[in-house]
């Protein structure tokens, strides 16, 4: 089972880098997580709609070569106002996941957030906490959370 974290933006300052790293790192060989960053179309005239638009078709482009090679894999757009998941919840998804061999791919938005149109066309929504979190700060809090709910699954003692 394949975990792919499809993000808006590149050139993340060290600490974001450094900190998704320690928990992918972390993950075993049957989830391993992925992150692809995707770069922010150039900022044009436009309003924060046409830049989103931008983005989507980016982020749909690159959904469809992972979904070409991995058909069946779940999609997930992050929102703030997607359904809420706990540690527990969340852990449970990856061990249905896991269970049936089905690769997750997960879809973080830039600064003006997913457009609604591909955000509804994921099968979920999952959102982190009521808080609007920074992108690059989602990139570190999900992959802890993916390598905690991993724990939880194996019995590890990091959850406590
Ligand atoms: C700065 S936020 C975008 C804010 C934008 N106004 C919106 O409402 O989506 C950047 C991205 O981080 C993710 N994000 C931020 N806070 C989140 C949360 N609490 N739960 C899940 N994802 C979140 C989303 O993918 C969002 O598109």
């Amino acid at each position: 089972m394949h975990l792919v974290l499809l993000a808006i933006g590149t050139r993340m300052p060290a600490w974001v880098t450094e900190g998704f790293n320690e928990y992918q790192k972390r993950m075993p060989p049957d989830m391993r997580l992925t992150l692809e960053e995707i770069p922010m179309p150039k900022r044009g005239k436009g309003d924060a709609g046409s830049q989103i638009r931008a983005e989507a078709d980016a982020l749909r482009k690159r959904l469809e070569t992972i979904v070409k090679k991995s058909p069946g894999a779940k999609t997930v757009a992050l929102e703030v106002n997607g359904r809420a998941l706990d540690t527990h919840a969340l852990s449970r998804k990856l061990g249905e996941l896991k269970d049936v061999g089905q690769d997750l791919v997960l879809l973080v938005g830039g600064p003006d957030g997913l457009c609604p149109e591909l955000s509804a066309s994921a099968h979920e929504r999952w959102s982190l906490s009521n808080l609007t979190l920074p992108h690059p700060l989602v990139r570190v809090l999900l992959a802890e959370q993916l390598y905690r709910g991993w724990t939880l699954l194996t019995g590890h003692p990091y959850h406590r």
